[in-house]
């Protein structure tokens, strides 16, 4: 999916928070947006996502205006998103958490929801245990096989790192690679060397606007550091 923002502008009351943020992620590339903790990372997916009305500016999907679409719409059209905190269903077991994404997609039962699952080798250890007595990292893995089962064509993850151990960063980073290509991946992210490790473009953003972007290669870590360091 070739993925665009044009102009957003969003506000918290008279407060705003996103000003003319614009950017766009080519078919099978991942961007990463940085940026300092209240910058306006997490406002911008859920406009993206349909969960806020964008006080300005529009989202295309493959050049299809999608700024007025419900947030199911969406996911409909190929969008799948990780919020930060994850937001699995607690009660419901693993396996349940997985059906229940695969069926409301029509993807239940095929190989490709069990090739999902098994990138992430400990959903099936704990197939019937329920959501919320995974350990952070557990769910972490589960939030974004539940994502993936959906067969979607742009993958939005917040902070898919945050408070998780390092070798299941490891892991995630690895799916993540293996994944582009295949569908395109938005990743808000406040650990520079995950982001770098993944990412082909880069779009910092701070106090809710765009102050630098540019492709991976041409971006070193000092200079992005200099962008998000507090
Ligand atoms: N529901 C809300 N009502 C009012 N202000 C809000 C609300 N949610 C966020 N804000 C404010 O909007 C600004 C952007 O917040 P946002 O959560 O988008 O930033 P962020 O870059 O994702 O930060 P973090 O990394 O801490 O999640 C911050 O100043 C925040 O305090």
């Amino acid at each position: 999916m070739r993925f665009r923002v044009e102009d957003l502008d969003q506000y918290y009351g008279s407060a705003q928070v996103l000003r003319h943020v614009g950017f766009e992620i080519a078919p099978g590339e991942c961007l990463a947006v940085l940026g300092r903790n209240g910058a306006g990372k997490s406002t911008l997916l859920k406009c993206i996502m349909g969960l806020l009305a964008p006080s300005a500016g529009r989202i295309l999907l493959d050049e299809t205006d999608a700024t007025g679409w419900s947030p199911n719409r969406r996911s409909r059209a190929g969008l799948a998103y990780v919020p930060q905190g994850r937001e699995i269903f607690a009660e419901l077991t693993v396996g349940e958490n997985i059906e229940a994404a695969a069926r409301a997609h029509g993807t239940y039962g095929t190989a490709a929801t069990d090739e999902t699952v098994s990138l992430f080798p400990v959903l099936r250890e704990m197939w019937k245990r329920s959501g919320g007595a995974l350990s952070g990292g557990q769910q972490q893995q589960l939030a974004i096989a539940r994502a993936l089962v959906t067969q979607p064509r742009l993958l939005i993850l917040d902070e898919p790192t945050e408070g998780i151990q390092p070798n299941i960063v490891a892991l995630i980073g690895e799916v993540l690679r293996m994944l582009k290509g295949r569908l395109s991946i938005l990743l808000v992210e406040q650990y520079l060397d995950f982001a770098i490790d993944t990412a082909d473009a880069f779009v910092i953003l701070s106090r809710g606007s765009i102050v630098e972007t540019g492709r991976a290669e041409a971006m070193s870590r000092e200079h992005l550091t200099r962008f998000i360091a507090v």
